[in-house]
């Protein structure tokens, strides 16, 4: 799996994000994205992921040298965000049910495999609602390190954890990113400090 981005730029109304935007990532790589607030990280990461349009340049997914369509990018992507929510209504066990039907869980992993990993034994019948925010992000993080697919996108991924929880996080990061495409948007060193590719934001301003 290779993500080819050429001379990628994004504009809101008039106002360039990132300009001149061009790398290769590969698979068995990790890549970071810092810069301040408001700068544009989670703007890339959601225009490399293809959920968000670009305004100009290439980008390219391939595998095998074969290209996939835009339409078809989020089969191979799983997105741990802020803002993207969890369907509320549902308990943890319905939700992991849902996502089942789209993505499988790596080697199988049923539904009590993935409950006990995100150690929330408790909660498999409450509805996500009732969920702390910690514990929606426990959940989110879960599904990026556990879904059967070859590229993760980590926002903030230590947002709203506790110090156990972030614990559990940069235990299970490198352990589920082996062979896979691993992003991470951050301003927090201690999420990423195993990564070998950081882009400062900044340097793609016009
Ligand atoms: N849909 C949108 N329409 C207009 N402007 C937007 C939109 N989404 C983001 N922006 C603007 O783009 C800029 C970059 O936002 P982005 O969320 O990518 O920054 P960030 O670096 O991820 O910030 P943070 O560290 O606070 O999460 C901000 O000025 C923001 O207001």
């Amino acid at each position: 799996m290779e993500i080819v981005a050429q001379n990628l730029g994004k504009k809101f109304r008039n106002e360039w994000i990132f300009r001149n935007f061009s790398q290769n990532f590969h698979a068995g790589e990790s890549y970071t994205f810092t810069g301040a607030n408001g700068s544009g990280k989670s703007t890339l990461l959601q225009v490399l992921s293809g959920f968000m349009p670009h305004s100009e340049g290439n980008l390219t997914y391939q595998t095998n040298h074969q290209s996939i369509e835009i339409d078809n990018f989020y089969k191979h992507i799983t997105i741990a965000a802020p803002y993207l929510e969890l369907i509320e209504d549902f308990t943890l066990a319905e939700l992991l049910q849902f996502h089942l039907k789209f993505k499988p869980f790596k080697n199988q992993l049923s539904v009590q495999d993935f409950i006990e990993f995100i150690e929330l034994p408790q909660a498999k019948n409450k509805e996500i609602k009732f969920f702390s925010s910690g514990m929606k992000q426990r959940v989110k993080l879960g599904l990026a390190f556990l879904s059967d697919c070859e590229i993760l996108m980590l926002d903030e991924p230590t947002s709203n954890l506790d110090a156990t929880a972030t614990n559990w996080y940069l235990e299970n990061v490198q352990k589920h990113s082996v062979n896979r495409m691993l992003f991470i948007c951050s301003n927090q060193p201690s999420e990423y400090e195993f990564c070998k590719n950081i882009f400062n934001i900044h340097d793609f301003k016009p």
